[in-house]
């Protein structure tokens, strides 16, 4: 049994079918980075596990359950937790207050807060600033932080490199290599290199399908698997 399962996944948007039989694996404490080209149906695989776009055929298995069927704020308390793409917070809110607002009701804030801090020591540092006026590379920080409250076990991060220099993306490496010492990871990402850098394993995925898997060791762009999926 793997830690995640996806089993032949298929999901719509309406009657556009997005995802046309996904099937992958992570297993504990693995970075697993879905990689392939725009619009091929990553950030719907991440959205399909969280059940944000239930899929209409397959199975998702979370530690051995199934978790389709069950609502998205379900999904999170099973410990599943969500960095979208575009680093989502509340601009006008402090550090701080973006990480309260992201504890759970039942959950104990102080102690949420001291475990990201702890995670993340220069978050505290900026914890009365506003999101909003946060460098690109700190609120990113601030997104993986928002995604571990509540000490979640499986972490999905969509396009943490999205619009960063790239200086700015080694902080967002670290923070993410940080995040996944306590946690398994699914990553989307369009930087190649970042994704081969980071994770242990990948999935290509094309036509809402996945084409090729592996181990990243060694696995270059140029490589002949990945390029004549990647390049226009
Ligand atoms: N809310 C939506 N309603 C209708 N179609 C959507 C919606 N979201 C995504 N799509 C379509 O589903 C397909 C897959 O999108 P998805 O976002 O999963 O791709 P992706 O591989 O993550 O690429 P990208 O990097 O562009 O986000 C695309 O054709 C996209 O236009």
């Amino acid at each position: 049994m793997s830690f995640l399962e996806l089993e032949d996944v298929q999901t719509y948007y309406g009657e556009s079918h997005v995802l046309q039989g996904v099937t992958l694996d992570v297993e504990e404490q693995e970075i697993v980075a879905l990689i392939g080209r725009n619009g091929v149906g990553k950030t719907t695989t991440l959205r399909s596990i969280l059940q944000l776009t239930p899929p209409r055929e397959g199975t998702i298995r979370y530690k051995g359950e199934e978790i389709g069927g069950k609502d998205t704020h379900e999904v999170s308390n099973d410990g599943i937790g969500w960095v979208p793409e575009e680093r989502r917070m509340f601009g006008y809110l402090t550090v701080e207050e973006n990480i309260r607002v992201a504890v759970k009701p039942d959950d104990d804030f102080e102690a949420q807060r001291e475990y990201v801090y702890s995670l993340f020591p220069a978050l505290d540092e900026f914890s009365e600033k506003e999101a909003r006026n946060l460098s690109g590379g700190q609120q990113q920080m601030l997104a993986i932080a928002r995604g571990m409250v509540g000490q979640n076990e499986l972490l999905l991060v969509d396009e943490p490199s999205e619009g960063l220099a790239p200086m700015i993306v080694d902080q967002v490496v670290d923070a993410l290599e940080t995040a996944s010492e306590d946690t398994t990871m699914v990553l989307v990402e369009q930087n190649f290199p970042l994704a081969m850098e980071l994770a242990d394993r990948f999935y290509l995925i094309d036509h809402g399908t996945v084409v090729e898997s592996g181990s990243t060791e060694g696995v270059t762009a140029d490589d002949e698997r990945i390029r004549r999926y990647l390049s226009a």
